[in-house]
């Protein structure tokens, strides 16, 4: 899961040794969470994380963790009422630990942001141009790019003289071909709207697709990688040499795999039909499709913990959501098995692929003749580790590879903002 595991004791009190600030907070805004992470570059240290979740509802929850020696893990429950309100609670947490965001060792503040659309190909500095064109592109991702524009308002408030860095979602995408990325639609209207494929999750497909390349022992030149990145939103990969030749999700992130709230691949008619025979409005249509389906559309629910839960009770609606899920990712490792011609590795990542062995073993079951399998034990340890589960005579590697899109937006914000040695 993309929560963080204690990493390596900080030293928060040493100096940094060139005297230049070393140190990056990283605000990754989802829909209705805030994850964060605070770093020092100098050594990759982790000085706290944390987590705000269910923002908006009643029942909103903010755990932090100090990973200074000693520090204790720290809850907050109650309602949070807005991403606002919510990074306001993580500037207070990281204040009483001595940590606050007026720390004069802050070198820049790293975003993560959903949609780059055609224009952010690398991190980029925030300016009034920069948020201006973020704000363009809440249409194609309207659960996202408002909380992100959020998250960069209210940090710059808290620190208008720091460096703010956006990260996007869509930039490791950019490399796929056009025969990927474009839709077969009308070419002039097409390039008219920039309707094409830009694919998201991409921070978390390139961390793992070099992770996975390391943990064969590879440089990411030499593997072929599908990385399936199984959260709330889900998307899968294909990665050739290090590079992404192609993904799951479209002009927007409801494209693709079937996911917690949203449906993936549909019929585009299904939409007209909705509109002129089920008489629904073009906004009823988005809430159906981005919140009221995927998995819990289909069966109420949309943690994959609860869902296993009822399917091993008997429950027939979470089992038919369970199967449909599982076989839409497997039509996705068939096809980018395909695209790539010769997989070195498949990795499953973010919440569901680290912690969900039945969904591992499901979506590879029968894939034996792709050289494709599970072993049971392997499959069942819990770790925190990157790992393979598959067995030694397999001939593609089945990996968890635990996804960090904090650490990799942290390295990406300092490159930009720290002088060159
Ligand atoms: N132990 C677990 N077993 C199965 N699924 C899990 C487990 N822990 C977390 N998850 C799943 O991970 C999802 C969240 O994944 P995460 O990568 O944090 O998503 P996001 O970043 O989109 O919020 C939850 O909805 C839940 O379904
Ligand atoms: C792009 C996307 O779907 O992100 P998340 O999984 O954080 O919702
Ligand atoms: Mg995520």
């Amino acid at each position: 899961m993309t929560a963080p595991t204690p990493a390596a004791p900080a030293d928060s009190s040493r100096a940094p040794s060139s005297g230049a600030p070393t140190r990056v907070l990283v605000l990754n805004s989802g829909s209705s969470s805030v994850k964060y992470q605070l770093l020092d570059m100098e050594d990759g240290a982790r000085l706290a994380a944390g987590l705000v979740e269910r923002i908006g509802e009643e029942t909103s929850r903010l755990a932090h963790t100090p990973l200074k020696e000693g520090g204790e893990r720290r809850e907050r429950t109650g309602p949070i009422a807005d991403h606002a309100a919510a990074l306001k609670a993580v500037a207070e947490e990281l204040t009483a630990d001595g940590l606050g965001l007026d720390s004069p060792e802050l070198a820049a503040i790293g975003h993560r942001v959903v949609h780059g659309g055609l224009r952010f190909t690398e991190p980029t500095v925030i300016d009034d141009a920069v948020l201006a064109e973020i704000e363009r592109l809440v249409p194609v991702a309207p659960l996202h790019n408002p909380a992100n524009l959020v998250g960069i308002r209210t940090a710059m408030d808290l620190r208008p003289d720091l460096p703010q860095v956006a990260v996007f979602d869509t930039a490791f995408h950019t490399t796929m071909p056009e025969s990927a990325a474009r839709y077969a639609i009308d070419v002039e209207t097409a390039d008219a709207h920039r309707i094409r494929r830009y694919g998201f999750h991409g921070t978390s497909h390139a961390y793992v697709s070099r992770e996975t390349a390391r943990l064969l022992g590879k440089a990411p030149e030499e593997v072929n990688v599908i990385v399936l990145h199984l959260g709330n939103g889900a998307s899968a990969s294909a990665v050739r040499g290090g590079r992404c030749v192609d993904t799951s999700m479209g002009l927007t992130p409801l494209e693709g795999l079937v996911m917690g709230t949203r449906s993936g691949d549909i019929d585009p008619a299904v939409t007209f039909h909705l509109k002129r025979v089920a008489g629904m409005s073009e906004d009823e249509v988005d809430v159906l499709l981005n919140k009221r389906s995927g998995l819990i559309g289909l069966c109420g629910d949309n943690d994959m913990r609860e869902i296993r839960r009822r399917v091993e009770e008997g429950d027939e609606r979470a089992a038919l959501a369970f199967d449909i899920y599982i076989h839409r990712l497997k039509k996705y490792i068939g096809a980018y098995y395909a695209v790539l011609g010769r997989v070195d590795a498949v990795a499953f990542t973010a919440g569901v692929g680290e912690n969900a062995a039945a969904v591992r073993e499901a979506a590879v079951a029968g894939l034996e003749e792709l050289g494709l399998a599970v072993d049971a034990d392997l499959n069942a340890v819990r770790s925190g580790g990157a790992r393979i589960i598959s067995p030694e005579y397999a001939r593609v590697a089945v990996a968890v590879v635990p996804t960090d899109e904090e650490l990799e937006i942290a390295r990406q914000t300092f490159a930009l903002v720290a002088p060159a040695p």
